[in-house]
């Protein structure tokens, strides 16, 4: 599996304001670049904290581009994910529409009334197994790297991942990350609670390394775009 990284921040490097409101950081030619990558993946991923803040659609913009995935003999769009522990997706999300089918990956802890409610609403409910003990209560989050084989094994080879900034950092934490690519708008949004690139816990010792491989000016802002090495 091969897996893409794509978010907007701030130069301080935020993705939203401290209200997680959806905020208009790039333009359209950056939302153009967006457009090129999700046509290019089998799958686009968010959390479920994005979906709530959102209710993003997650298709492409572009019908061009999905006659050529037709006539390639593939969905016309990408299919979508969200990473939702519980099952909080909302049953009318318009992720959950039929333009695409929508996996939700949530973990043991999601009662069955709520799988059934979200599978009557157009998901395909995959419940990934493993994560950290629950004997504490806690709903537990889902196990991303198992998440991610459930979906190669549903014929999923490109994964674009498109925030926010907890599921980033669980990415990375993972090991799963194969790209990154960061777009700069020229702005500053600030907050100490405001949405970041990587989330998370954070690392205290071991960092994930990046090498730039390219930066292309987009609108009034840069794209930076990173392999990421082992580390
Ligand atoms: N500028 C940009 O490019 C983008 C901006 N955004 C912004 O980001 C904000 C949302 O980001 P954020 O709040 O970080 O939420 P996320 O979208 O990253 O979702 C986080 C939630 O996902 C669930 N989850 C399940 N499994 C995992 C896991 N393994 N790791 C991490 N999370 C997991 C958790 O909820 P639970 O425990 O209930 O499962 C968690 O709270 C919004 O303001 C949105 O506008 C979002 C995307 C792109
Ligand atoms: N790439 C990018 N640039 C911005 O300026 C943004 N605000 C975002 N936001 C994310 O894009 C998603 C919206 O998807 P749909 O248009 O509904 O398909 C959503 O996840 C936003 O947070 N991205």
């Amino acid at each position: 599996m091969h897996v893409v990284v794509n978010a907007a921040q701030s130069v301080d490097g935020k993705l939203a304001t401290r209200r997680r409101e959806q905020l208009r950081i790039s333009g359209p030619e950056d939302f153009d670049r967006v457009d090129r990558v999700r046509a290019a993946a089998d799958a686009v991923l968010v959390g479920v904290g994005t979906v709530l803040a959102d209710d993003p659609h997650l298709t492409l913009d572009e019908e061009d581009r999905r006659v050529e995935r037709l006539r390639n003999g593939r969905p016309g769009n990408p299919a979508r994910v969200v990473v939702d522990s519980t099952g909080r997706t909302p049953t009318d999300a318009r992720i959950l529409d039929d333009a695409a089918t929508t996996y939700l990956l949530v973990s043991p802890a999601t009662p069955q009334e709520r799988r059934e409610a979200l599978d009557a609403a157009g998901a395909e409910v995959v419940v990934v197994e493993g994560g950290a003990d629950e004997s504490d209560g806690e709903a537990d989050h889902v196990d991303l790297a198992a998440g991610i084989d459930a979906l190669a094994e549903r014929g999923i080879d490109r994964l674009m991942v498109e925030g926010g900034g907890e599921v980033i950092y669980s990415c990375f934490e993972a090991g799963v990350v194969d790209e990154l690519h960061a777009y700069v708008g020229s702005m500053v949004i600030g907050g100490r609670d405001a949405p970041t690139l990587a989330d998370g816990e954070g690392f205290t010792e071991s960092f994930p390394r990046l090498d730039l491989v390219d930066t292309e000016r987009l609108d009034d802002g840069i794209v930076l775009s990173y392999e990421v090495g082992d580390g």
